[in-house]
């Protein structure tokens, strides 16, 4: 028996407003989803309730809008997207709370599925405020978490309104946690982590443990210009969080100390504009012109990944090397990407990779079906590896 309740606990749901929280939150270029892994992904839980005649409401977030309502944070063309992958109608509401939300719901028929607006078009959400939290639970009978990939944020929608309604981990958040503790479990060293990516702040802090937990980090992406800035490395306009430079630091302490291996990129990509067919160089990390941009690890860095990936037993990835989605500089991710996946058709390597873009990168490179596993989750699934408990899944034990 699963360690949390599960759809198979959940008992007659004919006509019953269930609110499902999943993560919406895809990669859009030009109005458009580039990557439909995760809505892919939560089709097994919708159609399992709408066959069982519920009524499906679906709770989501996208990006991380500021300053309340926005449409460019709108999840209106995501409801489309979902729609098209489940072959079915999915009705939407241009609000999450009050009459809005409220009339889209009473309207509603058995069996069918609406998606709600961002709830991060409220602050409150991210405060976990429990006046929020009730203004959502007021749609619902039941709650369903199908969202591994946003448990590790205590919010109203994925922490709050489990403990307002009956509550159930959905099939993708149960098929998660068992690939994990299946493929990582108990991993056989040596165990090799790449971390790059965009989202340096938030996912900054689990290095701290992580360096603890695997034999080499590998720090790629705009993750490893704030550790070449920390370096006394000249990062020009890259992206950079120059204030969590003493974090940064204590990183590579902490990992000294762990006698966990830290691999930063000794060769860069660097244009001025970020933008597709811009002109590049490859420089020496030494070398980043002032007004230039890292956008890729060099070549030389790729030899030393594909090093470090032969040496590894098991291997965690989450955040792409470089800027992917604006060829050339996919071309460190593509490379590590095939590289990894050669090693495990070859039987040879457990590769567990993670994140909404970390996942598009891997489609990209055309190897998501040769790595061992492939999560929907990026931080959460790191945090879930540091051995932290996530809010979203803890709520949910039974
Ligand atoms: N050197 C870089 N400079 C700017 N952006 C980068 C760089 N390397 C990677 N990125 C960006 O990081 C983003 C993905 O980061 P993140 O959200 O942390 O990953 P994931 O969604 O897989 O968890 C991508 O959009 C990619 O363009
Ligand atoms: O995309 C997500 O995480 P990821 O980038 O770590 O894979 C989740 O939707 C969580 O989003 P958040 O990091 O804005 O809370």
């Amino acid at each position: 028996m699963a360690a949390f309740k599960t759809l198979d606990d959940i008992g007659n749901i004919s006509g019953k407003r269930v609110l499902v929280r999943v993560d919406l939150n895809v990669p859009v270029a030009d109005g458009k989803v580039t990557d439909a892994t995760r809505i892919e992904r939560i089709a097994p839980t919708i159609a399992e309730l709408s066959g069982k005649g519920a009524k499906v409401i679906l709770l989501a977030h996208f990006g991380r809008p500021k300053d309340g309502p926005s449409p460019e944070f709108s999840l209106e063309p995501i409801a489309r997207a979902t729609a098209q992958v489940l072959g079915r109608p999915v009705g939407f509401a241009s609000d999450c709370v009050g009459d809005t939300a409220g009339s889209a719901v009473a309207a509603m028929n058995k069996g069918d599925v609406l998606l709600l607006e961002n709830t991060r078009f409220y602050k409150a959400e991210e405060k976990n405020d429990p006046a929020f939290t009730e203004r959502l639970a007021a749609n619902g009978d039941i709650f369903v978490n199908d969202a591994f990939s946003a448990a590790h944020r205590a919010h109203s929608s994925t922490e709050g309104l489990a403990h307002l309604l009956p509550s159930f981990a959905g099939r993708t958040m149960q098929a998660e946690l068992e690939a994990l503790e299946k493929g990582l479990g108990n991993p056989v060293r040596p165990v090799v982590a790449i971390v790059g990516g965009a989202k340096v702040s938030t996912k900054i802090d689990l290095l701290m443990n992580l360096v603890k937990k695997v034999d080499a980090l590998v720090i790629g992406g705009g993750m490893a210009n704030t550790f070449l800035a920390a370096r006394g490395t000249d990062v020009g306009k890259s992206l950079c969080e120059h204030d969590l430079a003493p974090t940064a630091k204590q990183i590579m302490i902490e990992a000294a100390e762990a006698g966990c291996a830290i691999i930063l990129p000794v060769d860069g990509v660097v244009a001025r504009e970020f933008k597709a067919g811009a002109a590049c160089e490859t420089v020496a990390i030494s070398d980043v012109p002032a007004d230039g941009m890292i956008l890729d690890v060099g070549a030389k860095t790729v030899t030393t990944i594909g090093e470090w990936i032969d040496r590894a037993a098991t291997l965690v990835w989450n955040g792409p090397l470089g800027a992917f989605e604006i060829a050339p500089f996919d071309h460190a991710t593509v490379a590590a990407a095939k590289h990894a996946a050669a090693r495990t058709k070859a039987g040879k390597l457990v590769s567990v990779a993670g994140g909404g873009d970390t996942v598009a990168a891997l489609n990209h490179a055309g190897v998501a079906d040769d790595f061992t596993y492939v999560s929907t989750a990026g931080g959460a699934f790191l945090e879930w590896m540091e051995g932290k408990p996530l809010p979203g899944v803890d709520v949910l034990k039974r």
